[in-house]
Parts: structure tokens; C-alpha cells; sequence
């Protein structure tokens, strides 16, 4: 478990004010545009900048109690620390780098083996090169491995695709994927890239000005109307964690099961029973007073409305409850008065559009897959 709580005024005006709990394994994303403080979270959280108020706990381990005077030093906290630059050291080869990492603790206090790391980066073939010699996203893997040597206790990774093109960016991610599954290793993942916290994330901490909008499970968060001013309004939406339930080979067609309901989605490539995540977009989800009937849209499930956000200019953010999912709606404000949407009520939510799987490319560009009508 990772407990941080910490107040911050920087010199220029800048306040930092959050407070977050994450599990002590998997990605937690901090997300946000730039200047909302993601960097100085995790430069708090190594020790390299001092909260002016706050606590900060790893795994149990006390690091930073304003109150109780404790303020571990960097070395003692043992996390590892990925930057956006590679950082590597230009005069070593790749093995060098990574023994680098090694040689930061004692050989009985290494569960994470060299060999391990290596295979599991994929990066083998390198040792022998200077870092000036790799690509964006080889250097990348290389800076990786040598932070996990250092056998930490928690990971922080600031940025580490920012620096690279699409391709490098699509190379290197299912590595991060493999390192989030692989090692029971909390992960503190600073991006402001909402395609790879959908894709790496099981926490999302979402940051605006140095305030925290929200924190808790990726899909719970995202339909959060707080979230509009983050991801924008495009964006907002719903994830939705689907078990593949049954394929119609004929119509091409597959049902994800989820908590509240089943969606028909065009076939996904996936074997019954593994699990998938759907992204709904808000904007792609109406709402009916009765069930709707003469309409192509096949996914219709009943719902009720939990709260309406009125937004500046046309739009309300409606928060509906999907057999005890929360499912995000944008309609006009228009439609709220017209329907009297309002907490209580019996309606039906007729989704129009739905993306699986964020490895499918569709899975963020605009429109998604489109669920069958
Ligand atoms: N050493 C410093 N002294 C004064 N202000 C600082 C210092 N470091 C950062 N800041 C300010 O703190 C704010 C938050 O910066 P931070 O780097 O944490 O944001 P971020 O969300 O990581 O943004 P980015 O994605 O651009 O890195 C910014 O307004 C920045 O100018």
C-alpha cells in the first residue's frame, strides 16, 4: 500500500494539495496536463523535494511525517526513478548500466535477478552497446532494467514515453504491460497521456492546478464529471471491465458480460472468458424515458439516473446506475429539461458506441469501434 498526503507551496505561486491510497502492486497513473504537479508528487515521494506538510507511506514504511519529524533520506527509500530522458551513463556499455543498478545493494538482498530483468525487457542482444547506439525506446528498456536492479521497493516513472514517437511508443508498451504483470512492484506512473493510462493503469490519480479532481480504480474515475476539465469533453467516458461471454461467429458479433449487464460488440479477437476493457464514451451514451423500440442501437440497458451536472454551455453530464456500474452520459441540457432527468429516476441507456481492448488501435481514436445497431 502507498499512502500519500502532502501540502506544497513552490517559490511562483504553485500549491500542491493531494491525498491518495494505492495498492502495493500495479500501475497507479498520475494524470494531468502540464504544471498540475504530477512530477512533484514523485520527487516528494523519492525524497527529492520536501512536503511542507503531509505523510508519505510505502509498503508499510513510514518516509515522510511532517508531524513526527521523520524525513527518510533519498538513498534509504530505495525507489527506483525512470525519467523521460533515458539518463544512461554515455562511457558504459548496456550491461554496464545495468550492473550499475545492481551494484547500488547486496547480492543477498537481490530477489530481482539480472537474468530475469533482462529477458523480461528483452534486451539481451544490447549488453554490448554504448547507449548512444540504441533507439529512443531501447534506451528506454535499458534505464527500466537498470532501475529494477537496484532491487526498489516502488517504481516511479515520470514520463517515460513522452520522448518517443508513435512507433518507439507502441514497441515499448507491451514491455511496461510485462513489467506491471510480472513483478509485484507498485508502480507510481506519471503521464498526461490518457491512451496509456487506459492501457497500463489500475489506479488513476487525476491532478488539475495542483489539486487532486480524483482518486480510485481507472474505471471508476473516468466517469467521474469531475474528470471533464482533465480529459476534456470529448473523452470523458466510462471503462467498463468485460469478461468475453460468447462470439456469433455468423454476425460477426461478440457479448462482453460486465456487472451491470452484457454489450454486443463486433467480434473481438479474445477466447470466452478472458477479460477485456470497454470504453464508452459519454457522448455516445443517450438516454430514453421507455425502452426504446423501431431503433437500430442493440445495446439498451436499463438504468437509473444517480446525478446530473449541468456543464457551461449545452451539455449535462448525467451519472446513470447500470446494475450498479456507473455509466457516464453527456446529453444537452435541453434533453435534461425535455426528459426531466433527475437522481431516481427508471430510464434506458442506449450506448451507439463501444471500443474493446486498448491494444486495438481504434480503442482511442475518435469514434472507437462501433457496436453493432
Ligand atoms: N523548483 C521549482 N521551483 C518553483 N516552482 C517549481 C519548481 N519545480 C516545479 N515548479 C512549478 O510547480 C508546478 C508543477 O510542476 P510539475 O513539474 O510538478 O508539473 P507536472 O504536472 O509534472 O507537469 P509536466 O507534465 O509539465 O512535467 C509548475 O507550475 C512548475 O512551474
Amino acid at each position: 500500500m502507498i499512502e500519500v498526503d502532502l501540502r506544497l507551496a513552490r517559490p511562483g505561486g504553485f500549491a500542491l494539495d493531494c491525498g491518495f491510497a494505492a495498492p502495493g502492486e500495479g500501475v497507479t497513473a498520475l494524470f494531468g496536463r502540464s504544471g498540475a504537479g504530477k512530477t512533484t508528487i514523485i520527487q516528494a515521494v523519492a525524497g527529492v523535494v520536501r512536503p511542507d506538510t503531509g505523510r508519505i507511506v510505502v509498503g508499510g514504511e513510514v518516509f515522510f511525517d511532517a508531524a513526527r519529524g521523520i524525513d527518510v533520506p533519498i538513498e534509504a527509500r530505495r525507489v527506483g526513478y525512470v525519467f523521460q530522458d533515458s539518463r544512461l551513463f554515455p562511457h558504459l556499455k548496456v550491461e554496464g548500466n545495468l550492473r550499475y543498478g545492481e551494484r547500488r545493494c547486496r547480492a543477498v538482498e537481490r530477489p530481482i535477478r539480472f537474468e530475469a530483468v533482462v529477458e523480461l525487457l528483452g534486451i539481451g542482444h544490447l549488453l554490448a552497446r554504448r547507449p548512444h547506439t540504441l533507439s529512443g525506446g531501447e534506451r528506454q528498456r535499458v534505464a527500466i532494467g537498470r532501475a529494477l536492479l537496484a532491487q526498489p521497493r516502488l517504481l516511479l516513472m515520470d514520463e517515460p514515453l513522452a520522448a518517443l514517437d508513435e512507433a518507439r511508443k507502441a514497441e515499448i508498451l507491451p514491455y511496461l504491460e510485462r513489467l506491471r504483470d510480472a513483478m509485484r512492484l507498485p508502480i507510481l506512473y506519471v503521464s498526461h497521456s490518457l491512451d496509456e493510462v487506459l492501457r497500463l493503469a489500475d489506479t488513476l490519480v487525476a491532478l488539475r492546478d495542483g489539486r487532486q479532481v480524483a482518486a480510485g480504480p481507472v474505471a471508476q474515475v473516468l466517469s467521474r464529471p469531475e474528470m471533464l476539465p482533465v480529459v476534456g469533453r470529448f473523452d470523458l467516458g466510462t471503462l467498463l471491465e468485460c469478461v468475453v461471454a460468447r462470439h456469433d461467429g455468423d454476425l460477426a458479433l461478440s457479448s462482453l458480460a460486465f456487472a451491470g449487464g452484457e454489450l454486443r460488440v463486433p467480434q473481438v479477437d479474445r477466447a470466452i472468458g478472458e477479460k477485456v476493457r470497454a470504453r464508452v464514451r459519454a457522448r455516445d451514451v443517450a438516454i430514453a424515458l421507455t425502452k426504446p423500440e423501431g431503433v437500430s442501437v442493440s445495446n439498451l440497458l436499463p438504468a437509473v439516473v444517480e446525478e446530473v451536472v449541468a456543464q457551461e454551455g449545452p451539455y449535462a453530464d448525467v451519472g446513470l446506475n447500470v446494475g450498479g456500474v456507473r455509466l457516464a452520459a453527456m446529453v444537452t441540457r435541453e434533453s435534461v429539461a425535455r426528459l426531466a432527468l433527475r437522481p431516481g429516476l427508471d430510464v434506458w441507456a442506449m450506448v451507439k458506441s463501444v471500443a474493446v481492448d486498448s491494444r486495438n488501435p481504434d480503442f482511442l481514436s475518435p469514434g472507437g469501434l462501433t457496436a453493432p445497431e
